[in-house]
C-alpha cells in the first residue's frame, strides 16, 4: 500500500493585506513532505508575501498556517521557535550580512543553539559550504567578493545551517546565466533527494519548473488557483495559466527538458 501523503505545510483560508490592498483572500495550499513545490504567478500576485507568511515573517489578517503539524499562529513563542528551527529560508540574492564572511553568515543561525561551541560551529559551517558546492576558500570571503551565483550558494548554505526539513527559496535562479541556473537547479534537486528536504520554491523560471519541481502551485486571483504536475498545468483552461505554460518561453523550456 502506498504511504499516506504527509502535508508538512497546510495553509487554510489565509488573507494577507497591506492597508486596504488585499494580496491573498481565502488562500489554501498543501505542501507534501519531500516534494519540490514550484510557486508561480504574475508579478505582484504575492508569491514572496506567501513565502514570508508561511515562514512566519508576516502575520496574515485571517486564516490558518500549519507547519510540521503546529498551528503557527496560535502556538506559544517557544513552540513556534522550535518549529522555526526546522526550516531554512534563502532570500533573493542570498540576503547575506555584508559585514560577515561566508562562514560567519552560515554560523548565524547556529548561534541560537545552546552548547554549540565555536569549533563545532566552524566545522559545521565548512560542511554546509561544501554541500552547496563552494570551495573552502569561499568561507573567508565577504559577500561583496563573491559572484551572484556564489552568493546564492552561500545563502543556501546558511538556510541549511540547522539541518532543516523544509527550505523556502525565493527566486533562487533569478539573475543567474542559464548554465549557472541549471547548476543551481541540480544542486537543489540533489539536496532535496539526499536530505529528504521539502522545498518551497518561488520562481519565474520555466526551466526550473520542468527540471526539478514535483508539483506547481499557481497564484492568481488572490489565491492558489491550481496545483498539480507540469502535465496537469498544460491542461489548465485559464488565460494566465495557459499563456504562461504555452507561451514561447514555455515551449523553449519544454524542448530543453526533452519534452
Ligand atoms: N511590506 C509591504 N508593504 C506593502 N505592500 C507590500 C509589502 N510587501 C509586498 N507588498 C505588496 O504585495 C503585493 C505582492 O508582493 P510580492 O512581492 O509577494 O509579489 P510577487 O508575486 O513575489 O512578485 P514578483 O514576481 O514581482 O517578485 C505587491 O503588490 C506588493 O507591492
Amino acid at each position: 500500500m502506498a504511504e499516506p501523503v504527509e502535508n508538512v505545510i497546510r495553509v487554510r483560508g489565509v488573507r494577507t493585506q497591506f492597508g486596504t490592498h488585499v494580496v491573498h483572500e481565502d488562500l489554501d495550499l498543501d505542501v507534501r513532505r519531500g516534494e519540490i513545490l514550484g510557486v508561480v504567478g504574475g508579478s505582484g500576485t504575492g508569491k514572496s508575501v506567501l513565502l514570508r507568511t508561511i515562514a512566519g515573517l508576516l502575520r496574515p489578517a485571517a486564516g490558518r498556517v500549519e507547519v510540521l503539524g503546529t498551528d503557527m499562529l496560535s502556538a506559544d513563542e517557544a513552540t513556534r521557535a522550535a518549529v522555526e528551527a526546522r526550516w531554512g529560508v534563502m532570500f533573493q540574492d542570498g540576503a547575506l550580512f555584508s559585514s560577515l564572511t561566508v562562514r560567519e553568515n552560515v554560523e548565524v543561525p547556529m548561534r541560537a543553539i545552546p552548547g554549540l561551541d565555536a569549533a563545532t560551529r566552524r566545522a559545521l559551517a565548512a560542511l554546509k559550504v561544501s554541500m552547496v558546492g563552494l570551495p573552502p576558500v569561499a568561507e573567508d570571503k565577504y559577500p561583496s567578493e563573491l559572484s551572484g551565483g556564489m552568493r546564492k550558494r552561500a545563502g543556501l548554505a546558511r538556510a541549511l545551517a540547522l539541518d532543516p526539513e523544509i527550505v523556502f527559496l525565493d527566486e533562487p535562479t533569478a539573475g543567474l546565466d542559464p548554465i549557472g541556473a541549471a547548476d543551481f537547479d541540480t544542486l537543489i534537486k540533489g539536496l532535496s533527494t539526499d536530505l529528504g528536504l521539502t522545498v518551497f520554491l518561488v520562481t519565474h523560471d520555466l526551466d526550473t519548473l520542468h527540471a526539478i519541481c514535483d508539483r506547481i502551485a499557481v497564484l492568481a486571483e488572490r489565491k492558489v488557483l491550481v496545483t498539480g504536475t507540469m502535465d496537469e498545468m498544460l491542461k489548465v483552461d485559464h488565460p494566465w495559466v495557459h499563456a504562461y505554460f504555452h507561451g514561447p518561453r514555455a515551449r523553449a523550456a519544454l524542448e530543453t527538458a526533452g519534452g
